[in-house]
């Protein structure tokens, strides 16, 4: 094969002073308008890039958070309560990387402490800081898992994502109803069918809907 001599890609940037201005969002936003077919100058329109602009700005706050810092704030006096901790049904609103469509559903995030605990709201947390970047499920699925494996080092982990795609639903295949069920499960979680069990049985799942095949 021959060897490629193009420059490697430069990965992504994430730093604010890259991206570019209000103003320059705006005017790319006043080209789609007339890409499809309006026109950016009638009344109705005026105001429509500053607002398209806001609202990605909500949509992709995302990138602005430091996941680990969510949960920095650890809570060590428990009583030796080391049984699992779920937080099950947190909504949440995403958008695939694909068709920047939204990505609807509810997230399920367990663990079994190791010592130490994290406040409750810093899981919903953690979901919202991957959900509010361009996303696929799987890669959420597993950013949220591997990130509280790798702060809280507790004895397993466990996500679970079930979530609609409006790029399937209203565009494209167009399958209303439809949604894509994702699982991480690490350590206890993984290892220990009993604990996966117990898991899915929380968050309302039957035993055998989800294995590690492993
Ligand atoms: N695995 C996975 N696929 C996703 C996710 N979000 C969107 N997709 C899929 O990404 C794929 C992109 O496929 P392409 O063939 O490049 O795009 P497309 O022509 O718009 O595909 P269609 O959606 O089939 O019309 C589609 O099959 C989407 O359903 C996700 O979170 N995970
Ligand atoms: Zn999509």
């Amino acid at each position: 094969m021959a060897k490629s001599t193009s420059k490697p890609r430069r990965a992504p940037t994430r730093s604010r002073s890259a991206r570019p201005s209000q103003a320059e969002a705006e005017e790319a936003v006043r080209t789609l308008l007339r890409w499809a077919g309006d026109n950016p100058a009638r009344e109705g329109l005026l105001d429509t890039p500053r607002r398209v602009v806001k609202a990605y700005r909500e949509y992709f706050s995302g990138y602005d958070l430091d996941p680990s810092q969510i949960l920095k704030r650890t809570f060590e006096e428990t009583d030796g309560y080391d049984e699992m901790i779920v937080l099950k049904d947190i909504r949440f609103e995403s958008h695939c990387e694909h068709h920047m469509a939204p990505i609807i559903g509810r997230a399920h995030i367990a663990y079994l402490p190791r010592k130490r605990v994290v406040g409750i709201s810093k899981l919903a947390r953690l979901l919202e800081c991957y959900a509010k970047r361009l996303q696929i499920q799987e890669k959420m699925t597993a950013q949220i898992a591997n990130t509280l494996n790798d702060e809280l080092q507790p004895r397993g982990v466990a996500v679970v994502i079930d979530a609609s795609h409006h790029c399937m639903t209203t565009r494209g295949i167009h399958k209303p109803g439809s949604s894509m069920i994702t699982s991480r499960m690490l350590g206890a979680f993984r290892t220990d069918a009993s604990t996966r069990r117990e898991f899915l049985a929380f968050i309302g799942l039957p035993p055998s809907s989800i294995g590690t095949g492993s």
